[in-house]
């Protein structure tokens, strides 16, 4: 897995505002939504495209278009749905998809609850978002739902990524014959014994919509 963690110094001051405890929901949707727009730039550098010519009012210009079939955004829900706007701010024709997702606190294991896939995505490229890598487990649930449709590329974005979820999708995606990037705002140093990435920014789900349990 090539990993990129984002270094400018706009999307670091994005995301010391959005880990700020006293940042409220409204701000914390603003900044993700602005986050993942950056963030999208470097992530979509390698998004398909094909040559085209385009006429311009003086002559013919040599350009590009994006290769059909058209990427898939699959946010997973809930916190994904957090960046999906953001994303398609740069993708507008991007095809979407849904898988939801949630942890079960005790055991960090992710279980599936919704699923919205196209069937067959043979050949297509995909952008999966979620804001928070923790033990990497929902993550690495998401890859193996969109390899197994036949998903042939594949970039991850989070905000944050722990060192112990990237080094169990690298686990994950040994067998794995897919390339599978992922694109982060920011590297933190570990995860506590809740799963929480420390420093981290707390549960990114309840920022953004509010606790429900
Ligand atoms: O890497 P992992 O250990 O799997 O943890 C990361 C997952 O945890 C959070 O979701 P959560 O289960 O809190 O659901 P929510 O988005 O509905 O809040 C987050 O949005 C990721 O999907
Ligand atoms: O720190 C974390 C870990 C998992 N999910 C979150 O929302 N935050
Ligand atoms: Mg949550």
């Amino acid at each position: 897995m090539q990993v990129h963690v984002a270094d400018h110094p706009l999307i670091s001051h994005k995301l010391t505002k959005l880990r700020d405890e006293r940042t409220d929901s409204p701000t914390f949707r603003r900044l993700a939504d602005e986050l993942v727009t950056l963030l999208a730039y470097e992530a979509t550098r390698d998004v398909r495209v094909s040559p085209v010519d385009v006429k311009t009012p003086v002559a013919v210009a040599k350009g590009v278009r994006l290769t059909d079939p058209r990427p898939l955004v699959v946010p997973i829900l809930r916190a994904g749905l957090g960046m999906l706007e953001g994303m398609q701010r740069l993708l507008p024709t991007a095809e979407v998809g849904f898988l939801g997702m949630v942890r079960n606190e005790e055991t960090l294991e992710a279980v599936t609850y919704a699923e919205r896939l196209p069937d067959d995505l043979t050949g297509r490229q995909c952008y999966v978002l979620d804001p928070m890598l923790a033990t990497g487990g929902s993550l690495a649930t998401a890859i193996d739902f969109l390899v197994k449709r036949g998903a042939n590329h594949i970039t991850a974005i989070t905000l944050l990524a722990a060192p112990e979820g990237i080094a169990r999708m690298e686990k994950e995606l040994e067998n794995i014959n897919v390339p599978v990037n992922l694109v982060t705002a920011g590297l933190d140093e570990k995860l506590n014994e809740l799963g929480y990435i420390v420093p981290g920014l707390g549960d990114a789900g309840d920022r953004l919509y509010g606790v429900v349990d």
